[in-house]
């Protein structure tokens, strides 16, 4: 392979993905993230912003200690505190990267950071200067790149790669370029650097007019040789560029950038399926690549030219990028070999127990619905790996409302194993279990958000139920799966109160 053709994927879900409104990650799911990415074979993991929460630097610290193979970058700003605080989190890692930036814009200078140019060129260059005093990997981001003065920016690129940046990253902070005008400016910095060999380019692309992937794409072309995304392309407003749509943008039309990336295509499908899961971000069906209607064909004359040849209106193959096509019916007279085959054919290797416990819950979900697909194999997979340990489980529900009747619900829980059963009303059934829940458990929920979707088709679908609760002064994102919405809905509430449970006990050093 021709090493200047070789792009490296800086993965930044558990950074700037986590910016995402709404979506708030603890350390056990920010982990289990990294793992996959890890397993994906993305070639940086940006695990977050260590001054930012003691839970952000945990993160880092454990990913650090714990992730082998990608580089593990933290974000800091611009000063010594918040590097000092990244390479504590990041010195364990195997192949750690400090990741320092400042804004480069006029609009930025004068109204967010009070600065001037020079007082600016000189920050920087310190921050890099004391980061690799720390850490032989220092990537230096120039916020707002471009918004900002040319010859400026060009300045500030040549003096951080002088005080020893390894990676140099433009980003487009507030998704303002369009592709030809984001190649230009890529190409204009880089040849106005001496010696541009000696250092990795980077772009990291927002997608507030939807250009993201088309900018990042083109930056590539230019010469940057690491490009900045997120799976599923959550982040900040709009979000970021998706990692699985440059991947596979650059495997389908391999002919035109000639570029090559390191991934494990068949890990993409569900590397994404799980950020959705764990952050509560649904994917809309439309998504490319990674959408439920990606690969499917609606209409007859497309039917009908797919069944003669796939490629007349395939340009990717749904099972390299993990999507499994379904051709085994599991239903609740299949048995344990033939459920086993499917864990694997859809890459998931359990232990002796957790297939005891998959198996369990397979027949109970058999009993319910005719036909078992691959969706709700994965979600009942998903469902088992609830990221914290069950202080409460949900054992029964009974709900009763109606027309001109206040809803009522009864709630048993399990705790520890002991059953613990309370009555409650409330303006609908939901609010009503919620508060029965609250009475069990004495921790007092506010439900700010609920989202309720089918994960499989059909009239016995099951139901996945993502809820955002607010407890004290933190909200805990919440998945319940049933065939039954009301119990999906409770289970989700419950899992949110597991978590902020689970979070005052690791607090509390218990
Ligand atoms: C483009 C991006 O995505 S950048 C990353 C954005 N991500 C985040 O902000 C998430 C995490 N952030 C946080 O938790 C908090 O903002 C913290 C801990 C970093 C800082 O919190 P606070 O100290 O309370 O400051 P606050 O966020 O209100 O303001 C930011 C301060 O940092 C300064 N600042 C902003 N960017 C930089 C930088 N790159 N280098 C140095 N200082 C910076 C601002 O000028 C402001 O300084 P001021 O207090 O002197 O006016
Ligand atoms: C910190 C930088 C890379 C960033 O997130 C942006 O500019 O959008």
């Amino acid at each position: 392979m021709n090493d200047k053709n070789r792009i490296f994927l800086f993965d930044t879900t558990l950074r700037d993905g986590e910016q995402s409104p709404g979506v708030s990650l603890n350390v056990e799911e920010k982990l289990e993230i990294a793992q996959q990415l890890a397993r994906l074979g993305v070639d940086v993991i940006e695990a977050g912003f260590p001054i930012a929460s003691p839970g952000d630097f945990q993160a880092v610290k454990t990913i650090a200690q714990t992730v082998k193979g990608p580089i593990i970058a933290g974000l800091a700003r611009a000063n010594r505190a918040d590097i000092e605080r990244a390479w504590e989190a990041l010195k364990y890692a195997e192949n750690p990267r400090i990741h320092t930036f400042l804004a480069t814009s006029d609009i930025h200078l004068k109204y967010k950071l009070q600065k001037t140019r020079s007082e600016m060129l000189a920050q920087a260059v310190d921050a890099v200067k004391y980061a690799r005093q720390f850490c032989p990997d220092v990537e230096f981001s120039a916020e707002d790149a471009t918004r900002s003065d040319l010859d400026f920016l060009a300045e500030v690129v040549a003096a951080v790669i002088s005080a020893g940046a390894t990676v140099v990253n433009l980003p487009d902070t507030v998704g303002y370029t369009v592709p030809e005008e984001f190649e230009k400016f890529m190409r204009t910095i880089i040849e106005r650097i001496p010696n541009n060999e000696q250092v990795i380019f980077s772009v990291h692309c927002h997608d507030d007019l939807g250009l993201a992937v088309a900018n990042s794409l083109s930056g590539l072309r230019a010469g940057a040789r690491q490009v900045e995304c997120t799976v599923n392309g959550i982040g900040e407003r709009a979000g970021n560029a998706s990692l699985e749509e440059i991947i596979m943008a650059l495997y389908t039309k391999h002919a035109f950038f000639q570029k090559e990336v390191n991934i494990k295509y068949n890990e993409i499908y569900k590397t994404s399926r799980m950020v959705s899961n764990l952050t509560g971000m649904l994917i809309q069906s439309n998504k490319a690549i990674v959408g439920n209607n990606a690969f499917a064909h609606e209409s007859g004359i497309h039917q009908d030219g797919v069944l003669k040849e796939r490629t007349t209106y395939e340009i990717m193959s749904p099972e390299l990028v993990g999507v499994h096509k379904n051709n085994l019916v599991l239903g609740k007279h299949s048995g344990r070999h033939a459920f086993k085959e499917r864990l694997l054919e859809l890459g998931y290797e359990l232990s002796e127990a957790e297939l005891q416990k998959a198996f369990a819950l397979f027949k109970d979900l058999a009993d319910k619905k005719k036909e078992i697909s691959d969706d709700d194999i994965e979600a009942l997979l998903k469902d088992q790996g609830r990221s914290v340990p069950e202080k409460f489980t949900l054992e029964y529900l009974h709900i009763s409302s109606g027309t001109n009747m206040i809803p009522t619900a009864t709630v048993r829980l399990s705790i520890d194993k002991m059953p613990f059963e309370a009555a409650a009303t409330g303006s609908g059934p939901m609010e009503a279990a919620c508060h029965a829940v609250d009475k069990i458990t004495d921790i007092y929920g506010r439900l700010l958000e609920y989202k309720l979707h089918a994960v499989t088709g059909g009239k016995d679908a099951l139901g996945e139920v993502l809820s955002k609760v607010e407890i004290g002064e933190k909200i805990y994102n919440g998945r319940g799966l049933s065939t039954d919405i009301i119990e999906a809905s409770v289970k989700s509430y419950v899992h949110a109160i597991n978590k902020y449970y689970y979070e005052k006990q690791h607090e509390n050093g218990s």
